[in-house]
């Protein structure tokens, strides 16, 4: 590959305190002369190779993950590519200390690891000045994705106020190649609910009790029509917002704009490629299996209608008799009919299962089912946890369930790992090996009774959100529509290597992310250029091609000082 030339206008402290320039000891000896660096650097200039090894070796002296992860943010703030560099290299190691498990302690401690600021803080009490902060930042860059959050449901450690997951657009980056000059965190910071947060005099967010309601709803639509406005091409992308907030901004905004809500259909669409590759191990189809889902919140809708309409697609059972092969349980048990509309949302009324169908069963004195009777009377195939509930799919559950089906297939997606329904070597053990596992954070393998190991797949968003992002936006796709995700899934759920043997993980060890990320991305764009979703003219045979010449990637280059080049 030729290095690229970049024309840079940026001259001394400016291009050294810019990370998206810096190159630090890499600066050669012809560039530090023309950028006025000559002075500013120690003699010997270093290949990238070789800074990497440094920044290793450094990396390794931080005991903990949480300082690892202090440590890599540092030098995010630093240098670019020697961040993405060195993370790329060791990715298997370094996303779980930049990504759950370890962000969702870091974000926890935001106000008190604090140094510098990071993408855009837009404040409630700020939002007259809301537009001129949306330009002073992106300061005329062009923007292709915007990753906001509101924080109130950051991954299972609920609300934290200002707390960002810029780890997410990070993703995109390692794993699609997704410029990130291209790229603008958001954080709508409309208060926190977090007492803890609201005492910490060190809290760096507004301290203020939630904003709810109209004003909340006006502030967000303030928001997403500025983006409208100024990058109209860009793809929108929710992450971690409240239960109440998740599914209604997405049904609000899809027809509008390139919108997607992570949690939902990100979360939906790998957890369906996760359940095609189980049921290619248990030759089986989706239409045969009874599905019972903990935790009906954002993932646990999103989960439930991907599966159904994976089942209406594939399986082509009608939506009203696919809806019956799930049972979704929330913090008041099953969701039936008697709950009443306290207490099951809207958004799942498709999934609410009758009363008559419960009436022989034991239920709580306020009439409520809780999960073990459920599995005991359903016999699911499949258990899936989203509920943040550690420790949920107890040793009793686990072994009725594995009673009622060969081939337990148990999915605890509750992040971060101390949050998970059940340890993975728990579940192997109480099936005897026979559960099919997949988790929302990394864990290591399960020991078999055989003795042999099963590898858990890590059943986690990030394998498939940032192909479809990086699809979607290459192909200049003025939505991001469910045919599109149905693509990248079943492209995802083609490369699952349990597909060739049965005894091995789920779906790929993200290791593989990037060329994962990168099929899935191809079939996205495919998808939306067949459906004319796509503002682009190519040939199926050209998409490949496009793809990867869009693809950002982690080396210096060759830099010319220009006073009117890029800074
Ligand atoms: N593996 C993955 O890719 C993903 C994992 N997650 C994880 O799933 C969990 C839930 O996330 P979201 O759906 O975004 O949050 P959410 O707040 O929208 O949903 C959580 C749901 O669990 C319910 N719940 C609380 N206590 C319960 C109990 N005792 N029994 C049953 N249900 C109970 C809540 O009422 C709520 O409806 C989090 O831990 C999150 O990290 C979320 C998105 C992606
Ligand atoms: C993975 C993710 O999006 C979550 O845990 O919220
Ligand atoms: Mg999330």
């Amino acid at each position: 590959m030729s290095e690229p030339t970049f024309r840079v206008a940026l001259r001394g402290d400016g291009i050294l305190n810019n990370p998206r320039w810096n190159k630090g000891t890499a600066f050669s000896a012809i560039e530090r002369g023309a950028f006025g660096l000559t002075g500013r650097l120690p003699f010997r200039v270093n290949s990238l190779d070789e800074q990497c090894e440094r920044a290793y070796n450094q990396l390794l002296m931080r005991e903990t993950p949480l300082r690892k992860n202090t440590f890599l943010q540092s030098m995010k703030e630093q240098n670019w590519v020697l961040y993405y560099s060195l993370i790329g290299r060791h990715l298997k190691e370094l996303i779980p200390i930049i990504y759950t498990p370890t962000e969702a302690e870091a974000i926890s401690k935001y106000s008190h690891l604090f140094r510098r600021s990071e993408g855009l803080y837009l404040n409630f009490s700020n939002q007259n000045s809301m537009e001129q902060d949306l330009l002073e930042q992106s300061g005329g860059r062009e923007i292709d994705l915007v990753v906001v959050s509101d924080a109130e449901a950051i991954l299972g450690i609920g609300d934290q106020g200002v707390g960002i997951s810029v780890a997410k657009a990070v993703i995109y980056t390692l794993l699609a190649g997704m410029d990130p000059s291209k790229t603008l965190c958001v954080t709508l910071d409309v208060g926190t609910d977090n007492e803890n947060l609201l005492n910490d005099r060190l809290y760096v967010g507004w301290p203020h009790r939630r904003v709810r309601g109209a004003d909340y709803d006006q502030f967000v639509d303030n928001f997403v029509q500025l983006v409208r406005k100024h990058h109209p091409h860009s793809l929108l992308h929710f992450e971690d917002f409240g239960v109440s907030n998740a599914k209604r901004l997405l049904d609000l905004y899809h027809d509008q704009h390139a919108v997607f809500n992570d949690d939902v259909q990100g979360t939906g669409a790998v957890t369906l490629a996760c359940i095609m590759s189980a049921i290619g191990v248990t030759k089986s189809r989706l239409a045969d299996q009874r599905i019972v889902i903990y935790g009906a919140g954002s993932a646990g809708l999103g989960i439930a209608r991907q599966l159904r309409d994976g089942m209406v697609t594939i399986d082509k059972v009608s939506p009203k008799d696919a809806n019956r092969h799930f049972w979704l349980l929330d913090r008041y048990g099953l969701i039936k009919e008697s709950l009443g509309p306290d207490k099951i949302r809207p958004d799942l009324r498709e999934f609410v299962r009758p009363d008559s169908e419960w009436a022989d069963v034991r239920a709580n004195e306020s009439g409520e089912v809780g999960l073990l009777e459920v599995v005991k009377k359903v016999r699911p195939t499949i258990l899936i946890g989203c509920s943040t509930q550690a420790g949920a799919f107890t040793e009793e559950i686990v072994r009725e369930m594995a009673k009622g089906t060969e081939r337990p297939i148990i999915l605890p997606l509750s992040n971060p790992s101390s949050l998970h329904e059940v340890k993975p070597q728990d579940a192997n053990d109480w099936t005897d090996g026979k559960a099919l596992l997949a988790t929302g954070s990394p864990f290591p393998p399960c020991k078999q009774p055989n003795g042999k190991e099963y590898k858990v797949a890590e059943c986690n968003n990030a394998l498939i959100y940032p192909g479809l992002g990086f699809g979607a936006m290459v192909a200049k796709s003025r939505c991001l529509t469910d045919t599109m995700i149905i693509a990248g899934t079943r492209r995802l759920a083609s490369l699952a290597p349990a597909l060739k043997d049965p005894d091995d993980a789920l779906l790929p060890d993200f290791g593989d992310a990037p060329a994962v990320s990168f099929e899935v991305a191809v079939a996205v764009a495919e998808q939306a250029v067949e459906e004319g979703s796509a503002d682009v003219d190519w040939k199926k045979e050209e998409i490949r091609d496009r793809l990867r010449v869009k693809q950002w990637k982690a080396v210096y280059g060759k830099y010319i000082y220009d006073p009117n080049g890029e800074r």
